[in-house]
């Protein structure tokens, strides 16, 4: 193979070469990623938290021994291996993308590669398939598009990229169609992979990483698959993916191979090597047998008895120690050695860390924009986001009626205030769990791949959820308050409705606040249920007035919005209405003779403290939104596979 035809013009493209490069025999740098001595380290978790773990220093473990590796643009590599081999690890050091500790060094075009230089030249395709599933696959790479290339590109050479991605990818057929998810039916897993091939493509990577792109799909689409990524490496790119079970066809369109044992490299070189290598070890290949098949059995540790696993740990000591003296791994050190001669690309290290951005708004309008596109497309999400609430409230109007003015209408003024808080509670905090991890999922996908910060995306859910907050908060209010038959008055009612927006945005600020915190979204589900209950139990006064409250919980009930909610809506009603001692039975004494005594017994500071209430609200608001956007700027975002 003719290496210099598969190669961009890295000289037109990131400026001229040093001087050494003059040297004619140097005249085309191969731009190559040498991977020299990598070991990695782990802390691994000493136990469980009841055996006491959390007091235990935790034992380091090595995931990756001394790995040598190099490869060349215009080539696939496959790292293959049995299961926790580490292929996995081995990826997701190369990008930089990893917390323990590295030895060794990586580097690509003789640069030492930092997380930033890998960010700038790298693309990862992650095991799982983090897509939106009510886009089309046009739209969701228009997107990741507008989301990557610089802020100059226009509407025609983003438009001109996404259909040259989609083309190298094979997807023409079904580009208008919708990914689809569990419950929608969409494109085929393949396809998903493909988009997901394709997404990276779009930064035009000169490293492409790919963590087992074939698994999950027959054995004609997994060829395609591999096809299709040769092609592209053929373009100029280097290649590298894990592969779980490559069947024999796959493995001639493989140029390298790296077989993985227990975080050992027990071969690396050409593909058309690997059987005389392990022939020269004594393993040789069985007639008719897939070359890969046997020698990831090989290099497998057998566990099912004691004798066998230290067995098949001392034939792999040998193959790795094999390897290390054999001609291959010879080879590619000196060669390896010779690539750190040739001078660096002088402008490439400034070029591949100066990414260009594609601004504030666009980025901003991208992911609100993807958002709402994403909702709209599916009308259960939008009835569920814009009218639970209201309907919820129609229901408590069917059982309340129209609130009188006589003691009975006490209780009911008290249930509906209760209700009121109930679902500005509880139903941000079930919306936001059901409709809020894939897009989180996603933000964490594309922060890794650093295309925007947090902000950026806390800021857009935010906006993308008030309309729908105001809609409904509306609908409430006119159900609630003037349906129901509260004070007859427009300021006051809209009172009722500032109250309603800024407890139902309090609430989705601590559950987004808490899903920053923690991935469980079930978890988050159950706490954040739990704590809203609570709350609404020992702030609200409808089961126990402040007073009688034991200290404790007393102080607690300061802490939470709703307190400050409950009061303020109590003392509009009760210092308006003249609550009487009507349709009482003779005999009974009438326990509330006017609306101030309802407000002297249950909540006697309530009307001195009005603004106070206001403030205290308001300032819980601006708080949780503080947490919540601090959470996710200041959470490492987990490395999700
Ligand atoms: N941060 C970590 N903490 C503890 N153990 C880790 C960590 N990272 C990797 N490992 C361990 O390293 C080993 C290799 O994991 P890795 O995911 O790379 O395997 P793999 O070869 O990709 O496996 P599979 O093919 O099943 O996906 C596993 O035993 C894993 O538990």
């Amino acid at each position: 193979m003719e290496t210099t035809a598969l190669l961009r013009d890295p000289v037109a493209y990131y400026g001229a070469p040093g001087p050494v490069m003059l040297n004619a025999a140097m005249n085309v740098q191969v731009p190559r990623l040498n991977i020299v001595n990598l070991s990695y380290t782990v802390k691994t978790k000493p136990g469980a938290w009841y055996t006491g773990a959390c007091f235990k220093s935790a034992p380091e473990r090595k995931v990756l021994k001394n790995i040598d590796m190099s490869l060349n643009s215009g080539e696939v590599t496959a790292i293959i291996g049995n299961s926790g081999c580490g292929k996995t690890t081995l990826l997701d050091v190369i990008a930089c993308r990893v917390d323990g500790r590295v030895t060794g060094n990586i580097y690509f075009k003789n640069y030492v590669c930092s997380k930033t230089l890998m960010q700038s030249c790298t693309s990862y395709v992650i095991q799982a398939d983090r897509l939106l599933p009510h886009l089309t696959i046009r739209e969701t790479l228009r997107y990741t598009a507008y989301l990557n290339l610089p802020g100059y590109a226009t509407d025609n050479s983003i438009n001109s990229k996404v259909d040259t991605v989609i083309h190298q990818m094979g997807l023409t057929r079904v580009a208008d169609s919708l990914v689809g998810g569990a419950v929608n039916r969409g494109i085929s897993g393949g396809e998903k992979r493909r988009v997901s091939i394709a997404i990276q493509l779009l930064k035009d990577p000169d490293i492409l990483l790919l963590d087992e792109p074939t698994t999950g799909l027959d054995s004609f689409t997994a060829k395609y698959l591999v096809k299709s990524l040769r092609e592209l490496a053929r373009s100029g790119k280097i290649v590298l993916m894990t592969i779980h079970q490559p069947r024999s066809d796959i493995f001639k369109l493989i140029d390298q191979t790296a077989i993985l044992s227990q975080g050992e490299m027990a071969y690396f070189g050409r593909s058309d090597e690997i059987v005389s290598h392990f022939t020269r070890l004594n393993f040789p290949c069985p007639v008719y047998a897939n070359p890969l098949d046997v020698y990831i059995d090989v290099c497998s540790v057998d566990r099912k008895t004691r004798e066998r696993e230290q067995n098949t740990k001392l034939r792999i000591n040998d193959l790795v120690q094999g390897y290390r003296e054999s001609p291959q791994h010879e080879a590619m050190v000196a060669s390896m050695t010779d690539s750190q001669k040739i001078p660096k690309y002088i402008n490439f290290q400034n070029k591949a860390s100066r990414r260009n951005s594609p601004g504030v708004y666009r980025t901003f309008s991208t992911i609100l924009s993807r958002m709402n596109k994403n909702l709209f497309r599916d009308p259960g999400n939008v009835l569920t986001r814009a009218i639970s609430a209201p309907i919820n409230m129609l229901f408590v109007f069917m059982y309340l009626g129209r609130l009188d003015l006589d003691q009975r209408s006490i209780q009911n003024r008290s249930g509906l205030f209760f209700q009121t808080m109930l679902f500005s509670q509880m139903l941000p905090l079930i919306l936001t769990v059901f409709l809020y991890p894939p897009l989180r999922d996603l933000c964490y996908r594309e922060r890794r791949d650093g295309l925007y910060s947090s902000w950026y995306f806390g800021i857009a859910y935010h906006v993308h959820a008030f309309p729908f907050h105001i809609i409904s908060g509306l609908m409430v209010c006119a159900v609630g308050y003037w349906g129901i038959g509260l004070y007859s008055d427009f300021g006051y009612s809209c009172q009722y409705f500032v109250i309603h927006i800024l407890l139902i945005l309090i609430s989705e600020n601590i559950t987004q606040f808490l899903m920053a915190l923690v991935y469980d979204y079930h978890l988050v589900n159950i706490f954040t249920s739990m704590l809203f209950t609570l709350s609404l139990s020992i702030s609200t006064g409808f089961f126990r007035t402040f007073k009688d409250l034991p200290a404790p919980l007393r102080w607690l009930s300061y802490t939470s919005a709703v307190k400050y909610g409950t009061e303020i809506i109590t003392v509009n009603e009760y210092t308006n209405i003249n609550i009487t001692c009507d349709g009482l039975k003779p005999g009974v004494p009438c326990r509330y003779p006017s609306s101030q005594a309802f407000l002297d017994q249950n909540y006697p500071d309530a009307v001195d403290e009005l603004q106070q209430n206001y403030g205290c609200i308001f300032g819980i608001y601006a708080g949780s939104l503080i947490l919540c956007l601090l959470a996710y700027k200041l959470k490492k975002v987990p490395n999700l596979n």
